[in-house]
């Protein structure tokens, strides 16, 4: 019996803020293939990416409440099963992993569980490198295993740095992965053809990496100081409260800020607010304004390490607008 067609895996992997979504919307708009599924993870139990996701032609799959390197895999592979008891064939699946991802357990998914190692197949594994703040992450696990495991380093954000700190990045991140293409980007503005459809995966090389991969289940244990808080509010807030404090957050808690998202209802706008932060850089745009019988509510979520939750959420709430007007 012929083997079946295989449906090429894209795995996107990058640490927090690296541009892994920044590079999922670009990608999406340049490949040809016509059925592409997309799995997204969250670290944190919100659905905040989903704003941020250019809307495409392909559907999107959150899968959340976990790490999917971790208690969401069986999560994974029932969608994946899903996927694949489709009539219609699909052309490839991408699967953006969060920031805080090892991609050893991802990868081994795709080889150890049977069914799914019949069907689909690693076309390649990216990593994204934000060439800003990569040093300070350093000192973290997971930015290690994700350069480690890539067969495309994405060294994005060169906007931000000299050309001999690029220099000196490349070299170091050759000495940490030697076999990986490195191809550096602003914004993720990489050219689909120089990664799609290479099958640039190489077993052999993430089996030295780690001779167990494909004879021991792996559970990756996250370092407990980086740690996550999701905030919601119901209540409208004030723009310049909310200004206010994040002047404050990203001046006197940007260090120990790896990420921080959201989405806000405002006072007196029609569209909500979305915000992202990496560290000491933050950005935010109108959003798309709230349907009319829609619940509004800002949501916001922050991962570092050493935050204080208490203290973060009494600033959220600090930002309520004084009284309730939409
Ligand atoms: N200056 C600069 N900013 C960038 C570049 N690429 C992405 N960004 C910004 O960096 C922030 C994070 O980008 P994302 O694509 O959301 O990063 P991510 O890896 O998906 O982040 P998480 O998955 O949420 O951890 C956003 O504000 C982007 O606009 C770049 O090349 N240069």
């Amino acid at each position: 019996m012929p083997k079946q067609q295989m449906v090429p895996v894209t795995i996107l992997t990058g640490f927090l803020g690296a541009g892994k979504t920044t590079l999922l919307n670009h990608f999406l708009k340049g490949i040809d293939e016509q059925n592409v599924a997309v799995i997204i993870n969250e670290f944190s139990d919100t659905s905040i990416d989903s704003h941020l996701v250019v809307p495409t032609k392909e559907e999107i799959i959150e899968v959340n409440s976990g790490c999917i390197c971790c208690n969401v895999r069986a999560d994974l592979i029932n969608r994946l099963r899903n996927l694949n008891e489709r009539e219609e064939s699909l052309d490839r699946i991408v699967i953006e992993t969060t920031g805080m991802a090892n991609p050893a357990p991802v990868i081994q998914t795709f080889l150890m569980d049977k069914e799914t190692a019949h069907s689909f197949e690693i076309d390649h594994v990216i990593t994204m490198v934000d060439a800003k703040h990569i040093w300070q992450h350093l000192a973290e696990e997971e930015p290690g295993q994700q350069i480690a495991f890539a067969d495309v380093l994405l060294i994005n954000k060169v906007d931000l740095i000299t050309d001999d700190e690029k220099n000196k990045l490349g070299q170091r991140l050759t000495h940490m992965n030697p076999h990986a293409k490195q191809i550096y980007t602003t914004f993720a503005q990489v050219d689909s053809r120089d990664v799609v459809g290479k099958k640039s995966f190489d077993l052999k090389n993430v089996v030295k990496i780690d001779p167990t991969l494909l004879t021991e289940m792996h559970h990756h244990h996250h370092n407990e100081l980086v740690t996550s808080f999701v905030f919601q509010e119901d209540h409208p807030l004030d723009l310049e409260k909310v200004n206010n404090w994040f002047a404050y957050l990203v001046q006197c808690k940007g260090e120990t800020l790896f990420r921080y998202k959201g989405v806000l209802y405002i006072k007196q706008l029609e569209k909500r607010v979305v915000f992202q932060g990496v560290h000491m850089l933050f950005a935010s745009t109108e959003g798309a304004p709230w349907a009319k019988e829609e619940k509004r509510q800002s949501e916001i979520v922050f991962i570092g390490k050493h935050l204080d939750k208490q203290e973060l959420a009494k600033g959220f709430h600090y930002c309520r607008a004084s009284f309730f007007a939409t």
